[in-house]
């Protein structure tokens, strides 16, 4: 048995499905983020399981209990928001107290928890503050502390970074992942940032359409996605339409490759950028269109027989200057994706 089941899951409004059959298991102190484009339900799906929307049908079972008639407050999960939602009028102290007061936690008992909570949330001595004499940040860490400080069975979090700017975003994020870590706390993320979904997860549900279209660790989605939109959302990369006869395969421009798994016929394949080495060659079949230098490595555009490639080289000590020719080398199996029509149907 999952910590968390949630079942075939579903919610239309009106005549319009915004989520079609959603079935994901997460186990007990895992980190799992649902991570899909605007729009694509990962929202309604927290509200259902927080408590805040009603599915129109399936069930969720928290350490075996069905909670999904249950009121929010009855259900042992704690949120963090994206807005941070404080209670502007009361201090950081105030603000942890308040859940535990609500749910007659002893005194004593809430001393020490919030104590705790502070502490590995990084804001002792801010614990008389009002949030309007707190920086985003330091707002966001309140925002967490208060979801801590209920030992919930279940913490989800709903882009909670999202409103900071990108290095205190860096910061926290390892804190999180730290965070976590230390509290074993099982925990949904939600996030349509594909480096937080990397950076920070055991596992990652990727949703479009209201669907789940893949589940699996960062890195085994990164490298070795089955679908097209996969791919495609998770880090850059090349889609192209192979020939295939077992595992070799010719690209549109005649250039002869391996692929990652044996097929036949017409076959998307999918390449990450900094798997292509660029060569200038006055013979080759490519021509850069641009290059931007980006400290680490250089980014190329290439035109190859019509077909635009992404290209990333690091370390480049030299540029190839948009206008030049050159060919292409693929390190290793180009990845054979599967289930592609559907995906991007969906
Ligand atoms: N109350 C509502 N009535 C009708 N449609 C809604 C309602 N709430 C959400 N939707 C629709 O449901 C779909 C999923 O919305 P949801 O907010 O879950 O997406 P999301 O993936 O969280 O997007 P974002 O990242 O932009 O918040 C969207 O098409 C949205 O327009």
């Amino acid at each position: 048995m999952s910590e968390l089941e949630i079942s075939n899951i579903t919610k239309d409004y009106g005549a319009t499905r915004v989520l079609h059959p959603v079935s994901i298991n997460v186990e007990r102190g895992e980190f799992v983020t649902i991570l899909g484009p605007s729009g694509c339900g990962k929202s309604t799906l927290l509200r259902i399981l927080m408590g805040i929307a009603r599915p129109s049908a399936g069930e969720i079972r928290l350490a075996g209990t069905r909670i999904d008639l249950l009121p929010p407050e009855a259900r042992d999960i704690a949120m963090v928001f994206q807005s941070y939602a404080l209670f502007p009028h009361m201090s950081v102290a105030k603000n942890l107290a308040f859940g535990l007061r609500m749910k007659n936690v002893p005194k004593p008992e809430r001393a020490r928890r919030i104590e705790h909570a502070l502490e590995i949330c990084n804001l002792t001595g801010l614990v008389e503050r009002m949030p309007r004499q707190l920086s985003g940040g330091q707002q966001q860490r309140v925002a967490l502390a208060r979801a801590i400080v209920m030992q919930p069975r279940l913490l989800l979090f709903d882009e909670p970074l999202s409103n900071l700017d990108a290095k205190l975003r860096d910061t926290l994020r390892q804190e999180l992942v730290d965070l976590h870590r230390r509290i074993g706390a099982t925990s949904i993320y939600v996030t349509h940032d594909q480096a937080e979904a990397m950076a920070m997860s055991d596992r990652i549900v990727v949703m479009d359409g209201g669907k789940v279209v893949e589940t699996g660790t960062p890195l085994d989605l990164y490298r070795a996605p089955t679908r097209a939109f996969t791919a495609g959302f998770l880090g850059q990369t090349n889609l192209l339409t192979a020939d295939a006869d077992g595992l070799r395969a010719r690209l549109p421009w005649g250039q002869i490759v391996t692929l990652s798994a044996p097929a036949k016929g017409s076959v998307r394949v999918s390449v990450r950028p900094e798997t292509i080495a660029i060569r200038q060659n006055e013979a080759g079949a490519g021509m850069v269109t641009s290059v931007s230098f980006m400290g680490a490595n250089a980014l190329y555009m290439v035109d190859i027989a019509g077909n635009t490639l992404k290209i990333s080289q690091a370390g480049a000590e030299s540029l190839i200057a948009a206008g030049n020719r050159v060919s292409l080398d693929f390190n290793g199996a180009l990845h054979l994706l599967s289930g592609f029509e559907r995906a991007e149907a969906a």
